[in-house]
């Protein structure tokens, strides 16, 4: 598991990597201390040619030593032979350690998308959180391969070669590393507008995937209404952003090559020039053997810093990817304060658990609230209905009797219990909730009854069916539970998925189920069949179910009208029935009866 933390969106991005690096010190030690032997290698492997080029011009071949020539030359091959072998070496281990790290982001990241309050996805498209999680991350992967550990090695053979330059002439030492600030100097206004570009490019692939996302949820109302061609043109807005980012980047990123190519150039011959004039400092002259050392270690030299060139882009892409998972780290987490735990003497009551709303107010955004000081008090074991308009605020209310956002004022109590504050793994043991619309997860029917809780047995996922009216259905399937449902499996129908989603409620036996518009859109037949099951397991039960309309509920105890985030009345159906207001305003309209008795 990983066990580090980003303080907040504002810190550097390698900080993260580092910070990495150093959490996965114990584990990949051995790797790490590999990879510094095999750069240190590297770097005094790459010395070895020119040195050797130079005693061969200077020395060998001047006193006519042959078979020293000889030997130079198989010094000069094994060393080329050696630098190969160690940067395979290196690859490897670089890429090793990188897939590791990579492991620990995206675990860190899934962590936090457990963390992320309902909010953040309220406001949040699912196209651009899914960016984060794969082509932001495969991004920083090029970090490691062709970037962060690499440029450590780099870094070390320019220090190497400019020390084999200094001791070969420290005049033309001096010259070459003159061009090193002019190098920096024009690295950086590459990088800082490849990163600009990368930033872009990042943004327009995030809303690439928001648009896909929301034409594929919605892919049966576009075709019904044939609006493919107007989905088209919409998808050519987001698809030339992205188009012209990628022309940014590529701008900067063809030129760059070039202008460090001249520059090389310009460097080599400024020391050929220089070198075959002039004698150095302490009055030696500048020998052949000096001077093509010297070009090919210009040309060693310059080499790392091509090589990084080359990869700008990958890494400016890598750091763009980071800088964004950096900020999704830093958004903000839920702070729930002391994380309530179910132990077993909570469920001793015969009644069932009482569920207790005082004076709650809560909104989604700060400055509109949604509810307005609404009190409940559901006795143990009772049937609520809470009835209204479109829009009244109902389903708000079950949000927050199921624990899903923090009421901004009062407080929700389930037998002393907090919902809000109940640790995750509990949730199910308490609170069953059945949604206005399923989601069919890909997998089998038990998968979806379990949601994968292996803690749940098949007997229990049978007795779920079971009570629910589900069992014929999957018995006469050929796979049975194993059946698979969703894109890829059998469909169910809307009253079908709507026992499923009932099934998955009660399995694990709350003592608190929460319903809402369970039935709504349903014919009258199938509403029976959802409205005995729902009798079959009310049994010393909490009930609340929500509905716009008097119909849409059963066998109230109570029943709560809201309007505009407030409850406006409450009582038993046949008190509520003789008084004036808003019940029988919903009576008289719907006109039928409470009790649906078909
Ligand atoms: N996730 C959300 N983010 C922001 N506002 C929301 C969100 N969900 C609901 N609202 C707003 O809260 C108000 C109440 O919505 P809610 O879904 O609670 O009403 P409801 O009574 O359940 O309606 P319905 O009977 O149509 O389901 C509405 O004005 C709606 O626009």
């Amino acid at each position: 598991m990983a066990t580090w933390q980003v303080r907040n969106e504002k810190q550097h991005p390698l900080s993260v990597v580092l910070k990495a690096m150093k959490n996965t010190r114990s584990r990949l030690g051995l790797f790490y201390v590999l990879l510094a032997f095999t750069a240190l290698s590297l770097t005094l492997l790459e010395l070895l040619p020119p040195m050797l080029l130079k005693r061969i011009l200077d020395v060998n071949l001047k006193n006519g030593q042959i078979e020293q020539v000889w030997i130079a030359a198989f010094y000069y091959l094994a060393a080329s032979m050696g630098s190969s072998i160690f940067a395979f070496a290196q690859t490897y281990l670089t890429t090793y350690i990188g897939q590791n790290i990579l492991i620990d982001l995206r675990l860190l990241m899934a962590e936090h998308i457990a963390k992320l309050p309902m909010n953040y996805y309220n406001r949040t498209p699912v196209g651009e959180i899914m960016s984060y999680m794969s082509s932001d991350v495969d991004s920083v992967n090029t970090l490691f391969s062709s970037g962060l550990i690499s440029g450590f090695t780099d870094m070390m053979k320019v220090f190497g070669i400019a020390m084999a330059m200094y001791v070969i002439s420290p005049r033309l030492c001096f010259i070459t590393l003159l061009s090193i600030p002019v190098l920096l100097i024009v690295a950086n206004y590459f990088r800082k507008n490849i990163l600009k570009a990368q930033m872009e490019i990042r943004k327009a692939v995030g809303k690439i995937n928001t648009y896909l996302q929301e034409l594929f949820n919605g892919i049966r109302i576009v075709k019904f209404y044939a609006k493919e061609d107007e989905y088209e043109k919409k998808f050519q807005t987001p698809l030339r952003e992205h188009l012209k980012s990628i022309d940014h980047a590529a701008v900067f990123d063809s030129y760059f090559p070039c202008v460090m190519q001249t520059i090389k150039a310009i460097v080599i011959a400024a020391i050929v020039l220089l070198g075959a004039k002039t004698s150095d400092y302490d009055g030696t002259t500048v020998t052949i053997g000096s001077l093509a050392a010297f070009a090919d270690l210009v040309s060693r030299l310059l080499s790392p810093v091509e090589a990084l060139s080359q990869e700008f882009q990958t890494i400016q892409q890598a750091m763009a990817g980071l800088r964004r998972i950096v900020g999704f780290l830093g958004e903000e987490v839920e702070e729930k304060g002391k994380i309530q735990r179910l132990d077993n003497k909570f469920f001793v009551s015969e009644q069932g658990v009482s569920v207790t709303i005082r004076d709650i107010s809560f909104g989604y955004a700060p400055d509109k609230l949604i509810l307005k000081d609404v009190s409940l008090d559901i006795h143990e074991g009772k049937k609520v209905a809470i009835v209204g308009r479109t829009g009244a605020g109902k389903t708000s209310l079950m949000n927050l009797i199921a624990g899903l956002y923090k009421p901004h004022a009062g407080a929700i109590s389930i037998s002393g219990i907090d919902p809000y504050r109940l640790h995750a793994t509990d949730r199910r043991k308490l609170i069953g909730i059945v949604p206005q619309s399923t989601h069919i997860f890909e997998g089998t029917l038990r998968e979806n009854i379990t949601l994968r809780d292996d803690r749940i047995t098949q007997e229990e996922v049978e007795k779920a069916a079971k009570l629910v009216g589900l069992q014929d259905f999957i018995a006469a399937l050929p796979d049975g539970y194993d059946t698979v449902i969703g894109v890829q499996g059998i469909k169910l129908s809307f009253g079908q998925s709507q026992l499923l989603s009932l099934a998955r409620a009660v399995v694990c036996d709350p003592p608190v189920l929460l319903l809402d518009e369970p039935t709504s859109g349903m014919d009258a037949l199938t509403e029976k069949v959802i409205f005995d099951a729902f009798r079959a397991i009310g049994n010393k039960r909490t009930i609340i179910t929500i509905s716009h309309r008097l119909s849409g509920v059963i066998d109230a105890d109570e029943v709560y009208i809201m309007a505009a985030g407030k409850i406006v009345q409450s009582g038993s159906p046949d008190k509520l029935a003789g008084e004036k207001g808003w019940y029988s305003v919903f009576k008289q309209l719907e006109d039928l009866g409470w009790r649906l008795d078909v």
